[in-house]
């Protein structure tokens, strides 16, 4: 198998068949929407809160909203009574059994819901995934985190509608360093071998660290990505401002850290602190554009036409030029 990341895979230029970058068509659809980029903010607390929940789903993004010290039922009653969709994330404990009894109860159906946890090839995720196809069979459901084919075809068996890939590869996740397993190094390759056998959309988590990344991973399987680091320093992101020398950061830390749990148990995040890029909205839109320009740069007008592109592995065991036959 070959061994590669964002880092180490160049993507290849095929002629141009559009005048200007505009014609391109960034948008991808998921679950019965269409949204403007193949981008999700990370569900994480650093990262998005209940405002910009509004504003990505008014403005035509997709969104998963974090699971930590949230009422998801208010959430989506809040959401839906705007008009906007509502796309939560749920744990598979008691309590968040408990939520989807709570929407069964007020027949409110969120239209998406996101099984986020850290071992995602497990069984607590099947029960929560037929739980949710019994009670709640209108939502879309998104599952993991997951980092092989053997989790994929599993979940995808248990009723996922999209997988989530992606083991340790984050910006503040420690997980490789404190149990020596994941996806951190060669995410883009795991996303690949993942991609070989789903039948579903894949959302691609973590690793991300440039625009350019996104049309990488749509090469190598992703309809999604999810990003958190990206995101995180924004002047709207919810993480606490800081100020080092006279220069403004926004704090982002792991799911899994103290920071966000509240004790020092099965620790695999960190906190870090993120430099403040200026407004979201101006970083989606130059997101747009690239994404733009990655789809001109292979020749295409859509965003799935990146998939058709040959690619260069540089440096390593595996370097050389990948063509498509
Ligand atoms: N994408 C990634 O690489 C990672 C992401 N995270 C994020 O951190 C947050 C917290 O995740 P998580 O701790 O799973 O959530 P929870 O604390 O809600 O745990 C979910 C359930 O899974 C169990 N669990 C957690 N990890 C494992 C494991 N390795 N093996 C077996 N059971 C496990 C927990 O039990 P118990 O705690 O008793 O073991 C609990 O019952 C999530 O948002 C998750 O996405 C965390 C780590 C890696
Ligand atoms: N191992 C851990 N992974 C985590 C934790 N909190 C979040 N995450 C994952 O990271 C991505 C975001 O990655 P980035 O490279 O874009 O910053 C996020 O979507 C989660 O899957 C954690 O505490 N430990």
């Amino acid at each position: 198998m070959e061994i590669f990341d964002y880092d180490n895979i160049l993507l290849l230029p095929r002629k141009c068949r559009v005048e200007s970058r505009s014609e391109c068509d960034a948008s991808v659809e998921l679950g019965g929407r269409t949204f403007r980029l193949p981008v999700v903010p990370a569900n994480m607390k650093t990262v998005l809160d209940e405002k910009i929940c509004k504003f990505l789903a008014q403005h035509g993004y997709f969104y998963v909203m974090h699971r930590f010290d949230i009422d998801n039922v208010a959430f989506t009653k809040a959401m839906q009574s705007q008009g906007l969709y509502a796309s939560i994330s749920l744990g598979v404990k008691q309590a968040d059994y408990d939520v989807v009894d709570r929407f069964v109860a007020d027949d409110i159906c969120p239209e998406y819901i996101t099984i986020d946890i850290a071992h995602g090839h497990a069984d607590s995720v099947k029960n929560m995934i037929q739980y949710l196809k019994a009670k709640i069979p209108a939502a879309f459901v998104i599952a993991g985190n997951v980092a092989t084919p053997e989790a994929v075809i599993d979940l995808e068996a248990w009723g996922a509608d999209a997988t989530k890939v992606g083991v340790g590869p984050g910006k503040v996740c420690i997980t490789k360093l404190k149990t020596g397993f994941g996806t951190g190094g060669w995410q883009l390759s795991a996303l690949k071998w993942c991609a070989r056998v789903a039948t579903k959309p894949i959302i691609a988590d973590g690793g991300i660290r440039s625009h350019g990344d996104i049309a990488k991973s749509i090469r190598f399987g992703a309809t999604m990505v999810m990003i958190g680091s990206l995101f995180a320093g924004h002047e709207e992101s919810p993480g606490k401002t800081v100020e080092v020398d006279g220069e403004l950061f926004k704090e982002y830390y792991g799911s899994a850290s103290d920071f966000n749990k509240g004790e020092y148990k099965h620790v695999e995040g960190k906190r870090i602190l993120e430099p403040i890029k200026g407004p979201l909205r101006s970083t989606l839109i130059e997101m747009e554009q690239d994404v733009q320009s990655s789809i001109s740069y292979a020749g295409g007008t859509k965003l799935m036409d990146i998939r058709k592109v040959n690619y260069v592995i540089l440096g390593g065991d595996n370097a050389g030029e990948h063509l498509l036959m």
